[in-house]
């Protein structure tokens, strides 16, 4: 499903090689950790399966299609497949949990008739229905952070990208959302979580790749933690 071809990245005006002939396949409906020291590539991974930046050599593939052809305002419908979660949740201050999952449905373009019914299952999931009216700093940062994936989740998008979803939590917190994301994955996504937790990596085993000064060190079926 999501597939990187000898992809090298070097930032413009810093000329950093972020990352160096990275050969990368992910199947459809993989639970993946990444993981490696601060500056090693995870995020610059992330950021080119999103289309925000593009390989300064070698191909991105979503489905066996190049994201090379979703050029300007396409870049969005490809967008549209992948739901996002980081480590600040990004939620808007001043929208209620409510209307930061529906800005997300208004994006891509679910009809408003549908809206109620969606946010509902969403909150459901990650059992937040009862904080629909609140207001982000209302909130506990778990919460907030549960709101967070109830938004990713709920235009159904087959790809989830998580870079660093618990590094504001506390171990018990952090459990709870590494849980929800392993159920996300049960339903059906394809999971990428960047992750500097040490521990979770080694207590939710998955997949686990990786990566040193932009190259790929390791690819473990059966996970671990190990830089
Ligand atoms: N916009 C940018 N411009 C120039 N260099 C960048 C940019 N973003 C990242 N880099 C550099 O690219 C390399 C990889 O960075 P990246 O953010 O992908 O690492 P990371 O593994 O996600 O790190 P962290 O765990 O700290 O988030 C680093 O050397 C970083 O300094």
């Amino acid at each position: 499903m999501i597939q990187l071809n000898h992809v090298s990245l070097e930032y413009p005006v810093t000329r950093t090689l972020a990352l160096d002939d990275i050969n990368l396949h992910i199947r459809k409906g993989e639970f993946v950790y990444l993981i490696g020291r601060s500056g090693a590539g995870k995020s610059s991974v992330m950021n080119l399966i999103l289309k925000r930046i593009s390989p300064t050599r070698g191909q991105v593939l979503i489905n066996d299609e190049p994201l090379s052809k979703y050029r300007g305002g396409k870049a969005s419908i490809h967008r549209r497949r992948i739901g996002m979660i980081f480590q600040d949740n990004m939620l808007l201050p001043h929208f209620t949990v409510e209307d930061n999952i529906a800005l997300a449905l208004r994006v891509t373009g679910v009809p408003q008739k549908d809206w109620h019914q969606r946010i509902t299952n969403a909150l459901k999931m990650v059992s937040m229905e009862h904080k629909r009216s609140a207001l982000p700093l209302q909130l506990s940062l778990g919460e907030q952070q549960r709101a967070a994936i109830a938004r990713a989740i709920v235009t159904s998008p087959p790809i989830i990208l998580a870079d660093e979803p618990t590094g504001n939590l506390d171990p018990e917190i952090s459990v709870e959302i590494m849980k929800l994301l392993q159920q996300i994955c049960v339903r059906g996504a394809t999971v990428v979580v960047a992750t500097h937790a040490k521990e979770l990596v080694e207590n939710f085993r998955h997949r686990t790749i990786t990566l040193r000064k932009g190259k790929i060190v390791r690819d473990d079926p059966y996970g671990g933690y190990a830089l």
